[in-house]
């Protein structure tokens, strides 16, 4: 029988001082108590399935090792997850990606299957397509991950060098990698898990180029798991982090697929080699639209994470005193510790709601698309971007906060902290590296403004442009309302300026591009400020919302949350608002205090807020922030599960020191 610990005192007492209903928020979070039940019941399964217990902690494994492992655990995982679906509902993907971490540390090498195989032939294949893989797809008889990053390009997609050329007389294309540049490289579960692929690659007919384009590509033997003749593949080697993550090589020689594999939703190719435009070229790029939007619920999660573990931490840890003979205190109550922790609770609410908004825009734009319909295609583009490239920015600076919060503990590999950085740091780079992401929203920005300077009607998130254009910057005064105004002043007034450096480079006879990257250091600053007072806007409106639907209690403390965000914001970009906004120095001085007001409040209810996120201790991973707070226990525990110590003396003793210390002269 599992031994039953006591829950450290320090955790009781913050717990007891809570003033909301821990459950309620949990339930609210998930989205409601039905998806809380059911992600419970799931992670309950999990928890007693015997091998998926480690008995050697990961990082002790091999490389090779730690990819079998995690291997192992996702087919057992992929099993429960069958049985546990032919009783009950699908589990939801958040869900499912969720217990995904109490199987595996590190990343899945399946991560790119569920993450972008499947969802490219949704929504790239025809319904014919659909029904040939999908099903085969989703109960994994095929595996498959999305091969588009060459060595060569990654950002600049239209420079693909992987060919597929159409050969009417077979009704086949051919695929190449002409050059090593043209060597596909970083897909997730390449190296040696998947058999099938996405292979994005540029379409020739007769000698013409006609873009890039997606095609479904079986690349080993679905016996043997031999790669197929014509393909070379293989894995890439260790990375930062993503240890199994399996990220691979990839390329082909003469590589032929029937012409059906190329996914037909938007583009086509006849059987005579006729080429159909689809709708719109970039509707190819669809899945990446797609994750972008994922990515922020992704770094909500993440930021939750990080968040927990300091924060139960703080509250566990004492170092120092504040007064002479007292106590050495709770590492919580310095005003600094809170300060780090804080808007790491705050901005994962703020990540949470924004996915909420965002995640409908995309419904609706995929439902407008399947009308014909492509109004809203470019503002969810501007709107994806940004919002992933500061999402993971953000959390990526969060989490790396709670590590340093946690002192040298959180150096240690099981606090978990470094590992979770690992996984938030690549997504500032993956899915858009994060400059040109915020390249792509400011490029939507500047025609934007060009419409707001000829009197147009603009789309809701940039429709503050006409405002700022129409009226005087409104009297300042320190409301969550005319804060966020004053942040989409300040994103207006870096708008304008950026647009301006590009007219005077123009004017000055530069070409347009040569006077885009000369103004892009102003076009990042403008697209940052978009997406805080888009983050800002939308995280405020969507706490009103809720909070009438939600206890008194608990909407306190959303607005609590809600606050210090956008304060903290303030003060982070206070030189921005004295620039562009009417705030004053005075104003300034009282943030600070309401600043500090918020934190206090916040106090109380730190430890709760943290449990609401609930994240069982299968998933943190983490010695020091675990639910009964064992911090010095388990940091022992682990520490006796290394290798090192399964010994009272290693033989690197005999073999080196030994002599060495013998030879050594006094
Ligand atoms: C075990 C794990 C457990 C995890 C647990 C987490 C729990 C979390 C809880 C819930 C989660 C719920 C679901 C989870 C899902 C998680 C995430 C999924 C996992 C996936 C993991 C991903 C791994 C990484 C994969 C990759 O990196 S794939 C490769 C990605 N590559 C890129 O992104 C390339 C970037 N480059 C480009 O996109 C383009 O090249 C470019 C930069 C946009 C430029 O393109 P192009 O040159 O063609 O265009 P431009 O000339 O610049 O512009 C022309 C016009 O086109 C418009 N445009 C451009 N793009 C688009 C678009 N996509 N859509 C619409 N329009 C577009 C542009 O605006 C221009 O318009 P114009 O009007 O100005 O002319
Ligand atoms: C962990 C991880 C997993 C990945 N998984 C996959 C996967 O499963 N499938 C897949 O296909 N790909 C995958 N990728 C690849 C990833 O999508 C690319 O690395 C990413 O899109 C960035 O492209 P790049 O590497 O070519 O960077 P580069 O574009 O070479 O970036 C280098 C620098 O150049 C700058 N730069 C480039 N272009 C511009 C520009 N136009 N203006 C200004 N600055 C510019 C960038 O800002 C950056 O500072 C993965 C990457 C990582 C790290």
């Amino acid at each position: 029988m599992a031994t039953v610990h006591k829950i450290n005192e320090d955790l009781v007492k913050e717990r007891q001082k809570c003033t909301f209903n821990v459950q309620e928020l949990t339930y609210l979070l998930d989205g409601g108590e039905e998806v809380t039940k059911e992600r419970r019941e799931f992670e309950n399964i999990l928890r007693n399935v015997k091998e998926l217990q480690d008995e050697v902690p990961e990082v002790y494994l091999s490389h090779k090792e730690r990819y079998e492992n995690a291997v192992r655990k996702t087919c057992i995982l992929q099993n429960v997850r069958n049985d546990f679906e032919k009783k009950r509902e699908v589990l939801s993907p958040r869900n499912i990606f969720r217990a995904g971490y109490a199987v595996i540390k590190d990343v899945s090498p399946f991560f790119l299957h569920n993450g972008m195989f499947v969802p490219t032939i949704i929504g790239q294949g025809t319904p014919e397509q659909q029904a040939e893989w999908l099903p085969k797809a989703k109960a994994m008889a095929i595996i498959g991950t999305y091969a588009q990053t060459e060595l060569g390009h990654g950002t600049f997609i239209r420079g693909l060098e992987t060919t597929a050329t159409y050969d009417a007389k077979t009704e086949e294309f051919i695929l190449n990698s002409p050059k090593v540049t043209s060597y596909k490289w970083w897909p997730g579960g390449l190296g040696t898990t998947v058999n099938h692929c996405i292979t994005v690659a540029q379409l020739y007919i007769n000698g013409k180029k006609y873009g890039i384009h997606p095609f479904i590509v079986q690349i080993r033997d679905l016996e043997t798991h031999k790669p197929l003749p014509g393909i070379k593949v293989g894995e890439i080697g260790p990375k930062m982090g993503f240890a199994t993550a399996n990220n691979g090589f990839l390329g082909f020689q003469n590589f032929r697929i029937p012409r059906k594999n190329m996914l037909m939703k938007n583009a086509q190719v006849l059987k005579d080699g006729t080429f159909v435009k689809g709708m719109n070229e970039k509707l190819t790029y669809g899945t990446m639209v797609m994750v972008r939007v994922n990515i922020v619920s992704d770094s909500a999660f993440h930021t939750a994470m990080a968040a927990t573990i300091a924060v139960r931490y703080a509250a566990v840890r004492h170092q120092s005193q504040l007064k002479a003979k007292e106590p050495e205190v709770q590492i919580i109550d310095y005003l600094t510790q809170q300060h780090k922790l804080f808007i790491a609770i705050a901005t994962s609410h703020a990540f949470s709601n924004t996915y909420t908004w965002l995640y409908q825009a995309y419904l609706k734009v995929v439902e407008d698309l399947g009308k014909q319909k492509q109004d809203h295609l470019p503002e969810l583009h501007a709107l994806s971007c940004c919002l992933k490239a500061t999402s993971s920015r953000d959390a990526g600076v969060i989490v790396e906060q709670c590590r340093l919060a946690c002192g040298g503990h959180g150096y240690m590999a099981s606090s978990n902290l470094p590992i979770i950085y690992g996984y938030t740091t690549a997504a500032i780079t993956y899915e858009g590296e994060h400059t040109v992401l915020l390249l792509q929203t400011a490029r939507y920005l500047m025609k934007a403004w060009m419409s707001a300077l000829e009197g147009k009607v603009l789309a809701p998130s940039v429709a503050y442009l006409v405002d700022w254009l129409k009226s005087d910057k409104q009297r300042w005064q320190n409301t969550p309302e005319v804060i966020v105004k004053g942040f989409q002043h300040v994103a207006a007034g870096k708008i304008k300026d950026a647009f301006d450096a590009i007219q005077k480079h123009v004017k000055a006879g530069k070409d347009y591009e040569d006077a885009w990257n000369l103004a892009s250091v102003q076009l990042i600053k403008a697209s940052e400020a978009h997406s805080r007072a888009i983050l800002c806007d939308g995280y405020l409106r969507e706490t009103v919302r809720t909070s009438s639907s939600v206890s008194p209690s608990l909407a306190k403390v959303l607005n609590h949350l809600v606050q210090l965000y956008i304060v903290y914001w303030t003060l982070e970009t206070a030189g921005d608002l004295l620039v562009y906004s009417n705030i004053g120095k005075d104003d300034i001085a009282v943030l600070k205090e309401k600043y500090e007001e918020l934190l206090a409040l916040i106090r109380p209810n730190a430890v709760g807020l943290v449990d609401a996120f609930d994240i069982s201790d299968e998933i943190l991973q983490s010695t020091l922030g675990s639910y009964d707070g064992r911090v010095y226990e388990r940091l022992m525990e682990e520490a006796m599960k290394s290798p090192l110590n399964k010994e009272p003396v290693n033989q690197s003793f005999h073999k080196y020191l030994k002599p060495f210390i013998k030879k050594a002269k006094l």
